[in-house]
């Protein structure tokens, strides 16, 4: 009997745990091997429950409810996202400690702080507000506190320094205290299941920020170059169309970051993308008539051939 066909991860679990790895050191082999198999049991757990998610998101949508139990049940007996959450922390010690996804972006936040500090009312304790969507335990951006203040909140967080709260539940911004200079969507997006969810999350995001406010997304990086549905070039005007202009980015060999800086519109065009004004103060919804005028990104085929995964972000 020939050996089972080998089963291909879903791309937004592989490299969870794997991360930015690099080769292994000169340690002894058999502790390479050992981290190799822990890293592999470790894929194939978020991989599941990836694909599970991803079902159980479907399944919803469907209003399959039986389904909707079988999947649930079985998430459940995976130790739910709990489990999933073990696997994911233990994915960061497996590549370079905890906090990899967090370093791209420090350069970055370092020069923000500088140049906000200089007009801020009390600038040698000025820090810039940081919320960290999906910070499981809050640790990544911790030994930063002296000009980083930090937001941390998660599904399920496992730390009292994180808040447990859905990030699309958060109540929306009554003034420009409730607003932050950057927004953490770090291993998030590809997180959620349904591609239009994803798009939303992004949407959200910018209704959190202070005007020129800095979004930081970090996503496996084969949901960008090997897609059937996303492109670096396509990821970008989406996200553009929000008004979120990139600054920067950057794909590592597993990894793909991404700095957008939150633009406001002219007055008279198209609106800000986020439904709620453009200001420091709270929401007023937007003209019906400039929703209507924006873009709309739907899942369509953009790199045609076999051998690429279905990973896809959509804005409606
Ligand atoms: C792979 S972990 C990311 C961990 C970390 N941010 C990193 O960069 O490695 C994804 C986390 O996002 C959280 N998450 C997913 N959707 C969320 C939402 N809507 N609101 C808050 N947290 C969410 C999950 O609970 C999970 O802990």
């Amino acid at each position: 009997m020939g050996r089972p066909p080998k089963r291909r991860l879903p791309v937004t679990a592989k490299v969870a745990a794997a991360g930015t790895a690099r080769p292994a050191g000169p340690a002894g082999a058999s502790k390479k091997a050992a981290a190799q198999a822990s890293l592999k049991h470790t894929q194939a757990l978020i991989s599941h429950f990836h694909t599970l998610n991803k079902q159980l998101d479907q399944a919803r949508r469907d209003g399959r409810d039986a389904d909707v139990r079988r999947i649930e049940a079985e998430l459940d007996a995976m130790g739910g996202l709990q489990a999933y959450q073990r696997a994911s922390l233990k994915g960061g010690d497996l590549r370079k400690g905890w906090g990899a996804t967090g370093k791209w972006v420090l350069p970055f936040l370092r020069a923000e702080h500088a140049e906000r500090k200089v007009a801020a009312a009390d600038s040698a304790r000025f820090r810039l507000r940081l919320l960290d969507v999906g910070a499981i335990t809050g640790e990544t951006y911790e030994r930063h506190a002296g000009f980083l203040d930090v937001t941390s909140i998660d599904l399920n967080s496992q730390s009292p320094k994180v808040t447990k709260q859905d990030f699309f539940e958060r109540p929306l911004p009554a003034s420009g205290a409730d607003r932050f200079e950057i927004v953490c969507l770090s291993l998030v997006v590809n997180y959620v299941g349904d591609p239009a969810a994803r798009g939303e999350m992004i949407r959200h995001s910018r209704r959190f920020l202070v005007p020129r406010g800095l979004l930081y997304i970090v996503l496996p990086l084969p949901c960008i170059a090997n897609s059937r549905y996303l492109t670096h070039e396509h990821f970008v005007a989406l996200v553009a169309s929000l008004h979120l202009e990139l600054v920067e980015y950057h794909h590592a060999s597993k990894l793909a970051f991404y700095l957008f800086r939150r633009v406001d519109a002219a007055a008279g065009s198209d609106g800000d993308g986020d439904g709620i004004g453009n200001g420091n103060g709270g929401g007023t919804a937007g003209k019906e008539s400039s929703r209507k005028a924006r873009p709309t990104f739907r899942k369509q085929i953009l790199r045609e051939g076999g051998g690429h995964n279905n990973f896809a972000i959509v804005l409606e």
